[in-house]
């Protein structure tokens, strides 16, 4: 199936970023979220990022230029569902995505494609609850979206192969890179890669190390690009919490307990960059660590 129109419903620093390199390699892309002022911010940031990449010669202004016309903003989820491919990156709870797969339903054109960039929750599951489970996958991007290589494709119990194969087109198009995964919680990266970052915050919470020593005790000994309770930060703690529940339910193994401190800073309501203070604290001109 032939793919030109794109409805990307949350944009978040995932929907953003997806909207950017979808429309940087040629497709007409429809921006959703709950505010205009959302959609707004969203189109400033897909700018910036696209003149950084323009500065360091990635990008020709030309291109620039097309890309960020290829995008329109929009709160009506008529024409979102009026596309050949959606995908919903919105917050990473059931509900919400349940909420809008419902209001997409009755927009959608026959052969419409539905995708979650769901982190963990089961593909099968959000599928059922549509007209179109065959024509439903996870379609899950890497986050920063126009730096990461892979594309986790998520096959849900009913997915036809039409569906697997025309959004493998679309991540050859981008120039990334597949990897399959089954629908079990939390898939395949954030199966190793969370329970990972939520054991730096037991290490944290246990007085193994401070911020600081973990992180960088991770960076120079193990050379990760980014510590992992920076890298907690930039996923967003109130994701990596939502993952680890996911894990915790899906498998009911104490294993994937998330620490209560992790939980303690989403109580606080110190998500990570998002809110500009998490493991550190974002206001001032550098990174604090926050303990
Ligand atoms: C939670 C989930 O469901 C799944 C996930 O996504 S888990 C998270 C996965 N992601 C990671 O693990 C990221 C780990 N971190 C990294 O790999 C690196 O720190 C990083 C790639 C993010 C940044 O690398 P860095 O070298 O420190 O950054 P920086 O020097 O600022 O930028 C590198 C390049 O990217 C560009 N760049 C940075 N952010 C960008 C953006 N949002 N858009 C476009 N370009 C961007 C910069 O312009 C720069 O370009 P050049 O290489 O041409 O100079
Ligand atoms: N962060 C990461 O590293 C990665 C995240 N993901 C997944 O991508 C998805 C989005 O995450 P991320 O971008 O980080 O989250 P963000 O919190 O940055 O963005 C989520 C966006 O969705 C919006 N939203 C909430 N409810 C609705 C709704 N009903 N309709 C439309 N938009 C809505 C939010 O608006 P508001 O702020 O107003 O609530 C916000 O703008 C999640 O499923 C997450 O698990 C996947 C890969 C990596």
């Amino acid at each position: 199936m032939d793919i030109s129109r794109i409805g990307v419903v949350g944009a978040g620093q995932m929907g953003n970023g997806i909207a950017h390199v979808m429309a940087l390699a040629g497709y007409e892309v429809r921006l959703s979220d709950v505010s205009q002022d959302a959609l707004d911010k969203a189109v400033d940031l897909i700018a910036r990022n696209l003149d950084r990449q323009v500065s360091r010669g990635k990008v020709s202004d030309a291109d620039r230029d097309a890309a960020l016309a290829r995008i329109v903003t929009t709160l009506d989820m008529a024409d979102v569902g009026q596309t050949d491919l959606v995908i919903e990156a919105a917050t990473e709870q059931e509900s919400v995505k349940q909420k809008i797969f419902d209001s997409l339903a009755p927009h959608l054109l026959p052969n419409t494609i539905l995708t979650s960039n769901t982190s963990s929750i089961s593909i099968t599951r959000l599928a059922s609850r549509t007209d179109r489970p065959e024509k439903f996958l996870g379609f899950h991007f890497m986050n920063p979206v126009p730096l990461m290589q892979l594309v986790e494709l998520i096959r849900g119990i009913a997915t036809d192969q039409e569906t697997y194969e025309t959004c493998m087109g679309v991540v050859e198009r981008l120039g990334k890179t597949a990897a399959s995964a089954e629908d079990f919680p939390a898939f395949i990266v954030n199966r190793i890669l969370v329970p990972m970052i939520n054991e730096a915050v037991y290490t944290l919470y246990e007085g193994v190390g401070n911020v600081r020593s973990i992180d960088m005790a991770m960076k120079l000994g193990a050379n990760h690009p980014m510590g992992p309770l920076e890298l907690a930060d930039f996923i967003g703690l109130d994701t990596c919490l939502a993952i680890m529940n996911v894990l915790h339910d899906g498998l009911a193994d104490t294993k994937y307990r998330p620490c209560p401190l992790l939980t303690k800073y989403v109580e606080a309501g110190w998500l990570g960059r998002k809110t500009k203070r998490g493991f550190y604290d974002y206001r001032g001109e550098e990174p604090v660590p926050t303990r």
